[in-house]
This record gives structure tokens, C-alpha cells and sequence, in this order.
């Protein structure tokens, strides 16, 4: 199986405001593999764009560690970071004027990437054109930006954000300026990328349909990951094997989408909302190791006696008060 591509364990961000620190991800742990499509979802300030940036190289994590392509992030030089962030990733966000200069064509603004790697002109040129074409903007190369619909200027930072053939793509909310039809057509382009390229795909999002689109989700809930939904086959067994110790697979599955979720080092799990609205889980449940595996039971009745604490507490502990069994 490929090594993964990104790495992160037990990423730690703080930043400083004044006196104040915001621990922004505290212990977060993420594996993709090569060639993986997943979206990163989650509440406003959970952390989502903290992350891309520390993927992206544009910020430093304030510990735990993090590794993409085999660059440890949390020891690039200066030089080195530069390097990655031209060569490794490309990153395009949710304003196009964050992604384009206005004053130059949608050809200069391929090139312009290219031009801070040393690529000679008639490289770039060629270059430049090939991707325009690509993200399906041939003969509009020398639109600027401001005569360009939002799809094609999100589609020219595409085009701009693999200049230099990075092995990463990272996007923060693409399409939060889109309208659907448009939002679904910049995800077909991913997709198309992803086929013809190869090119691993992380993107923070909070279009539904995007979420519900790519291999697998992950959710993030006070930096940390706290769920994560995978709906390729292959994916799941991949992540599976992969980590059978942090992967529980809970009884929602399907064959073509499961959902498991991820348990940190102390044992500390979150549930999917859908299982907590499923099963009556009262505060409280039952564990049962079996062999290979953990089941989880919801503890069902107030029942006195034979259970923990006497089955006298205010959740209805019981070890036998679910389903009116007691495994042995
Ligand atoms: N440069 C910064 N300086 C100080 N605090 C920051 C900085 N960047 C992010 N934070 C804080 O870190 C936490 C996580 O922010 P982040 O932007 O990563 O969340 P998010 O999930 O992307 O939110 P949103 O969906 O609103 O973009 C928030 O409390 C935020 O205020």
C-alpha cells in the first residue's frame, strides 16, 4: 500500500494575540493517501483553515508533527518552505482576489508561478496554455480577471495553482461564491484532475453536495478530527488496514459507505450524529470487546440491581438493562 502523503500526528496550533493564546488545533491527527478526493468540514472556527495553511506551508505548527511528500513542516527552512510551497502544493481559496492578480491576463497569471521557478518563457507559454485548455478556458488565455464569470476565474486559479505540476492540491471553500451549478462543475474539474492527474485533493467546504461528493470526509470539531465518512470501497479498506487501532467502524455501514470515527490516544471517541439519534444512547453505554472487535450498546432500562453502581444512577446504568441481555 503507498505511504501516505500527508501526516499529521497530534498537530498542535496556538497563536498569540496580544496576552491571549487560541489553540486553534489541539492534537489533531489526519492520514491521506496518494490520490485521495476529501473534504474537510466543521463548524465556523474549529480549525479548518488552520490546517490547510499549515498544509500549505504557510503557517508553522506550534507542535505535534506534520508531513507532506516527506517534508516534515515543522523543520523547513525558510528556502526549503518556499521550495515547498512552489513545488509540492498549490493552493487556491474561496475570493478569486486572493487567487489572481487583477492587472494581468489569465496566460500571465499561469505563468507568473512558473516565472518565480525559473522556467523560461517559452516553457511557461507552453505550459500556461496546456492547463488553460485543460480547465476548459481555451481562447479566453488573454481575459483578465474582472472579464471573467466566477466559475472561470475559479478555474484559472486552478490552472495557476498547478503551474508548477504540485503532487497536492488545497482548497479553502472553492466554491463559497459560486452559485450550485457552477459549484458542481468546478467539482467535476476536480474530479477530471484527480482521474487524469493523479493529483491528491483536500478542500475545506461547506457546500453539502461537495462533502457528500469525495472519497472520504472528515470533520473537524474543536481541532481535532472527530468523524470521518469514507464512501469509496477501496478507500475504507485502505484506512482500514492502514489503522485498524484508531478506525471503529460503526453499525451504519453499507458497501459502498461506511462511516467510522476516530479515537484518540486517551480513548476518547465521538459518535456520528446519526448514531446518537438512531440508538437511544442515554448518556452512557455499554462496551463489549469481542475478539477483534468493540461493540457499543445503548443501556436501555432504569433497572436496579446486577449492574454497575447498582443501575441506580441518573443515565440508567445497567449492564444487563439493555435488550434484556447480559453478554457473558
Ligand atoms: N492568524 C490568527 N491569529 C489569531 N487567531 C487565529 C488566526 N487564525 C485563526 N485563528 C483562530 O483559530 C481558530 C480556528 O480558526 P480557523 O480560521 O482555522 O477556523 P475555520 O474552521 O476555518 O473557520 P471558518 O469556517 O469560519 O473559516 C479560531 O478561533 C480563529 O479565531
Amino acid at each position: 500500500m503507498a505511504d501516505p502523503i500527508v501526516l499529521c500526528d497530534n498537530l498542535v496550533k496556538i497563536y498569540k494575540v496580544a496576552d491571549l493564546e487560541v489553540v486553534a488545533l489541539q492534537g489533531l491527527d489526519l492520514e491521506v493517501t496518494p490520490g485521495e478526493v476529501m473534504a474537510i468540514v466543521g463548524a465556523s472556527g474549529s480549525g479548518k483553515s488552520t490546517l490547510l495553511n499549515i498544509l500549505s506551508g504557510l503557517d508553522v505548527p506550534s507542535a505535534g508533527s506534520c508531513i507532506v511528500d516527506g517534508n516534515d513542516l515543522t523543520r523547513l527552512s525558510q528556502g526549503q518552505r518556499i521550495n515547498y510551497r512552489r513545488r509540492i502544493v498549490g493552493q487556491i481559496w474561496q475570493q478569486s482576489g486572493r487567487n489572481l492578480l487583477p492587472e494581468l491576463s489569465a496566460q500571465a497569471n499561469v505563468e507568473l508561478p512558473q516565472m518565480l521557478s525559473g522556467v523560461s518563457s517559452s516553457q511557461r507559454s507552453k505550459r500556461a496554455r496546456e492547463l488553460l485548455e485543460l480547465v476548459g478556458l481555451a481562447g479566453k488565455e488573454q481575459k483578465k480577471p474582472t472579464m471573467l464569470s466566477g466559475g472561470e476565474q475559479q478555474r484559472t486559479a486552478i490552472a495557476v495553482a498547478l503551474s508548477n505540476n504540485p503532487k497536492v492540491l488545497l482548497a479553502d471553500e472553492p466554491t463559497g461564491e459560486l452559485d450550485s451549478v457552477t459549484a458542481g462543475e468546478i467539482f467535476e474539474l476536480f474530479r477530471r484532475l484527480n482521474n487524469e492527474l493523479g493529483l491528491t485533493i483536500i478542500t475545506v467546504t461547506h457546500d453539502a453536495t461537495i462533502a457528500a461528493a469525495v472519497d472520504r470526509t472528515i470533520a473537524i470539531r474543536d481541532g481535532r478530527t472527530s468523524t470521518e465518512t469514507i464512501r469509496r470501497e477501496t478507500t475504507l479498506e485502505t484506512l482500514e488496514s492502514h489503522m485498524p487501532a484508531a478506525s471503529a467502524v460503526i453499525g451504519l455501514s453499507s458497501r459502498t459507505h461506511r462511516e467510522s470515527i476516530l479515537i484518540d490516544r486517551a480513548g476518547r471517541l465521538q459518535l456520528p450524529k446519526e448514531a446518537i439519534e438512531t440508538l437511544p444512547f442515554n448518556g452512557r453505554a455499554e462496551v463489549r470487546i469481542i475478539g477483534d472487535h468493540v461493540e457499543l450498546w445503548p443501556i436501555l432500562d432504569q433497572v436496579n440491581g446486577n449492574g454497575y453502581g447498582n443501575g441506580t444512577s441518573q443515565n440508567g446504568v445497567s449492564l444487563n438493562g439493555h435488550n434484556g441481555k447480559k453478554e457473558q
